[in-house]
C-alpha cells in the first residue's frame, strides 16, 4: 500500500440536488506521476469530470473537448425497421444468438447511420463572440449547481443551443455537407433508403489543374472522412493505369456491392475476399435482399457539362443517368431543371435524376480554398483540422515555409 498514492482535484466534483458539494473524484495511482488533476465543467452534466495528465509525453484525450451528437430519430426509425429482419426462424442457442448479435448490430448501425457528430473543439477565436458564450455558460452552469436556481437552468439551455447553432452554421459550409444534405433529401421523399456514400478522387492522369498526387488527396480524404459513420474512401479509381470514365466507376463499384450482395447467403469464407473493400458500407453485410443502386452525386455544374462538346458521348450518359441515376445539389448560376428540359436524352430519364436544392447556399469551392492556403488565410472550418494540419505538414498548395 505504501507505493500507492492518491491524486485529486481541490474542488468538488458533484453537487446534489440541494447544492451540497458531496463527491470528490480520487485517483489511486501507482508508479504514474499525475502532474496534474483539473476538474471540467464544460461537459453536460452536474458530475464534473476530471481530467488528468499522466506524464508529460503520453497524449491523453482532453476531456473539456466535448462532442454533441444529433440524432435524427424518424431515420433511426426507419433504418431500423428496414436493418432487423421481420422474420425470425429460432431453432437452437446458436440461432438465437446469432439473431441477438444480428439485431444489437442493427440498432448499433441504424443508431450510426442516424447520428451525427459536432467536435466543439473548433471553437476560438475565428468564431466571433462564441469564446465568450463558453464562458459565460461555464459560468451560468456553476450558478445553477450552487443555486438550483430554475432561471439559471433556462439559460444555460438558451445558451448552450446558441453555441449549437452557432458551431451548427459553420458545419454546414463544409463540403461533406453536401452529401449529408442529399442524403436527408432522398429519406425526406421516401424515394429510397441511402446506406452509404462513396468518394472516388480520379486518377492523377486526369491532368487537371492543380490537381496534387493521388496519395495526398487519398490521405487528406482519410482524415476528412474518419468521423463520418457512412461516407467511405474508395482508392479503386487512383490506383487504375490511367483516368477511367465515369460510367466504368460507376459500373465497378454496382458490380462489387451486386457480387457481395449475392455472397451474404454464402459461407464466411468465400464472403472474406471483399473485407479489403473498405468503402462498403457496414450495413451491406445485414440485408437480407433488394437491390441496391450507386448513383452519381454531383452539383449543377458537373451536369451542366454534359453538354459541353467531346467531355462525356451519349451512351455514358445514357448509362449514367438511365441505369444508375443522378443526384444534382443545386449551385448559384446554374438551372438544372432548364439544363434537362432543353435535352431530350435527360427529359427522357427525368424519373432518374434528383435535384436537390440547396436553400442554405454557400459557395464552398476547392478552388478558393486553394487561393486561400495560397494567400495564407484562414480556412478554419472549412475543413477539418486535421486534413489542415496534413497541408501545412507537407507543404501542399504552396504553403511550405508560410
Ligand atoms: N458549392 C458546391 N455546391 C454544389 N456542388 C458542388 C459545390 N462544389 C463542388 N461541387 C460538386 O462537387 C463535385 C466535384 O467537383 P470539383 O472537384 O470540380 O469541385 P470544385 O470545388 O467545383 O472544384 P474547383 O473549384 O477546383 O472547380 C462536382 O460534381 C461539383 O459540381
Ligand atoms: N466522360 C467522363 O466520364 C467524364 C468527363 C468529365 C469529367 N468526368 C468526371 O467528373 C469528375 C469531376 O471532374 P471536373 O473536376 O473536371 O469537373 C471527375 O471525377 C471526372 O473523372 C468524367
Amino acid at each position: 500500500m505504501s507505493e500507492l498514492e492518491i491524486s485529486a482535484p481541490q474542488c468538488s466534483t458533484h453537487y446534489s440536488p440541494a447544492g451540497n458539494s458531496d463527491v470528490l473524484d480520487i485517483v489511486v495511482h501507482k508508479n504514474i506521476r499525475v502532474s496534474d488533476v483539473i476538474v471540467s465543467d464544460i461537459l453536460d452534466s452536474d458530475h464534473l469530470p476530471i481530467a488528468f495528465h499522466i506524464l508529460d509525453h503520453v497524449k491523453i484525450r482532453n476531456l473539456s473537448e466535448p462532442i454533441e451528437k444529433f440524432t435524427d430519430w424518424e431515420r433511426f426509425q426507419s433504418l431500423a425497421s428496414e436493418l432487423i429482419s421481420p422474420k425470425l426462424e429460432i431453432k437452437s442457442w446458436i440461432e438465437a444468438d446469432k439473431a441477438a448479435r444480428d439485431f444489437a448490430a442493427s440498432i448499433a448501425s441504424a443508431y450510426r447511420l442516424s447520428t451525427s457528430k459536432v467536435t466543439l473543439s473548433d471553437i476560438n477565436n475565428d468564431l466571433p463572440g462564441l469564446d465568450r458564450l463558453i464562458k459565460y455558460k461555464q459560468r451560468l452552469r456553476k450558478c445553477w449547481q450552487e443555486t438550483r436556481d430554475a432561471a439559471c437552468k433556462t439559460a444555460v439551455n438558451w445558451v448552450t443551443k446558441s453555441i449549437r447553432r452557432m458551431t451548427r452554421k459553420r458545419e454546414l459550409e463544409r463540403w461533406e455537407t453536401k452529401i449529408e444534405i442529399a442524403r436527408d433529401h432522398l429519406h425526406r421523399l421516401h424515394y429510397c433508403n441511402v446506406i452509404g456514400g462513396i468518394v472516388s478522387p480520379v486518377h492523377d492522369a486526369y491532368g487537371k489543374k492543380e490537381l496534387l498526387s493521388a496519395t495526398h488527396r487519398c490521405e487528406m480524404l482519410r482524415q476528412a472522412l474518419k468521423n463520418s459513420s457512412w461516407i467511405r474512401l474508395s482508392d479503386w479509381e487512383c490506383h487504375q493505369e490511367g483516368w477511367t470514365r465515369t460510367r466504368l466507376v460507376l459500373q465497378y463499384h454496382q458490380n462489387q456491392l451486386n457480387s457481395i450482395l449475392n455472397s451474404n447467403n454464402e459461407s464466411p469464407n468465400k464472403r472474406q475476399r471483399c473485407d479489403d473493400l473498405l468503402w462498403i458500407p457496414d450495413d451491406l453485410k445485414f440485408r437480407s435482399g433488394g437491390p441496391v443502386q450507386i448513383k452519381l452525386l454531383c452539383g449543377a455544374d458537373l451536369l451542366e457539362s454534359f453538354a459541353t462538346p467531346g467531355l462525356w458521348t451519349d451512351e455514358d450518359i445514357d448509362t449514367i443517368v438511365g441505369q444508375h441515376g443522378l443526384v444534382v445539389i443545386t449551385r448559384e448560376g446554374n438551372n438544372p431543371n432548364k439544363f434537362i428540359y432543353e435535352s431530350d436524352l435527360l427529359t427522357k430519364y427525368q424519373s432518374n435524376i434528383n435535384i436537390v436544392t440547396e436553400w442554405i447556399t454557400n459557395e464552398v469551392s476547392s478552388t478558393k480554398i486553394r487561393r486561400a492556403l495560397r494567400r495564407s488565410e484562414s480556412v478554419k472550418y472549412l475543413l477539418e483540422e486535421s486534413v489542415i494540419d496534413y497541408i501545412h505538414k507537407h507543404g501542399l498548395y504552396s504553403t511550405k515555409d508560410k
